[in-house]
C-alpha cells in the first residue's frame, strides 16, 4: 500500500518545532531551511550543537536550552522530534496526537503523522520524492539524478508559460484547452 497523500506546505507561514539540537535535529533543520529559509522555528534541547547556534544567527530560529516540555508546542503548528531518545520521542508524539497538531519523528514510521521528502528544485520547479518509507537512500540518489538531468532553462519554460497563462482571453475552458495544446510538445509522441 502506498497511501500517503504529498502537499506543498506555505512553512514560512507557520511556527515550527524542532526537538533535538544534535546531528539528526541538524540534519532535519537543513531540509527545512533548505526548500523554507524564513520559516519561524523553535529548537528545544538541552544540547545545541555549534552548527545549529551558527545557523541561528542567520535564520528565525530561537534556541532553547532546556529539555522538552509540553508548553513548548503552544502555538505550534508542525513539530519534528530528533533526539534519537524513544521515551522523549513518544512523549513528545503523545502530546501532538492530544493537541491536534502535526509531527514527524525523524527514523521512526511509526510515530510519524508525515514523511519528510527528498526535494528538487529548478527554480520554480519543485518535485518531492518519497519511496513510502521503504529506501530513504533510494529518495536521496534518484535526487542527484533529477538534479542533474533537468535543464536550467525549465524556468525560462515557466515564465513563459506563465506570461500566455496571463496574456490569454476568453473563458476557463478555452484557456485549458490552449494551454494543454501549447504544452502537448513535452508529451512523447509515441502517447
Ligand atoms: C528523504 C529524507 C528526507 C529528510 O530527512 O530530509 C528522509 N531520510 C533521508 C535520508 C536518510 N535517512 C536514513 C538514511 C541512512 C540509510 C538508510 O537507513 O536508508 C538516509 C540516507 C543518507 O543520509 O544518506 C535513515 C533512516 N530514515 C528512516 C529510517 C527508519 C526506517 O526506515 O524505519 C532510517 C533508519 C534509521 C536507523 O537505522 O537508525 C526513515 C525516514 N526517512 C525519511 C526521509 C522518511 C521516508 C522518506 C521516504 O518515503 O523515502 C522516513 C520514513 C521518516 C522521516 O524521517 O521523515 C532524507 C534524504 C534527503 C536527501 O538527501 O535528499
Ligand atoms: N553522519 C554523521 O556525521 C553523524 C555524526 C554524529 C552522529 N551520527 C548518527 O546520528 C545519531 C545520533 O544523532 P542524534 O541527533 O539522535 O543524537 P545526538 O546525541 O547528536 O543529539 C541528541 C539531542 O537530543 C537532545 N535531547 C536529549 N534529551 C532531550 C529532551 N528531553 N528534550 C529535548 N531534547 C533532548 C540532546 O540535548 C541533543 O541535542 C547516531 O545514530 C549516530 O550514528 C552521524
Amino acid at each position: 500500500m502506498n497511501n500517503l497523500f504529498p502537499v506543498f506546505l506555505k512553512l514560512e507561514q507557520m511556527q515550527l518545532l524542532i526537538v533535538g539540537g544534535g546531528y539528526v535535529g541538524l540534519e532535519k533543520l537543513e531540509a527545512v531551511l533548505k526548500n523554507s529559509p524564513d520559516t519561524q522555528i523553535t529548537l528545544v534541547a538541552p544540547d545545541i550543537s555549534s552548527e545549529i547556534q551558527q545557523l541561528a544567527q542567520k535564520h528565525k530560529i530561537e534556541l532553547l536550552f532546556e529539555p522538552y516540555q509540553r508548553k513548548h508546542l503552544d502555538g505550534k503548528n508542525l513539530v519534528i522530534v530528533g533526539t534519537g531518545l524513544m521515551e522523549v520521542s513518544q512523549q513528545v508524539q503523545k502530546d501532538c496526537r492530544q493537541a491536534n497538531i502535526l509531527v514527524n519523528v525523524a527514523d521512526k514510521p511509526s510515530l510519524c503523522d508525515f514523511y519528510l521528502s527528498s526535494t528538487v528544485k529548478k527554480g520554480d520547479l519543485k518535485i518531492a520524492i518519497s519511496t513510502n518509507g521503504k529506501s530513504p537512500t533510494f529518495a536521496k540518489r534518484f535526487r542527484e539524478i533529477l538534479e542533474e538531468i533537468l535543464p536550467d532553462s525549465l524556468q525560462q519554460t515557466l515564465d513563459n508559460l506563465q506570461s500566455i497563462r496571463n496574456r490569454l482571453k476568453g473563458d476557463f475552458e478555452y484557456k485549458v484547452e490552449k494551454l494543454n495544446e501549447i504544452t502537448n510538445v513535452m508529451k512523447n509522441d509515441k502517447n
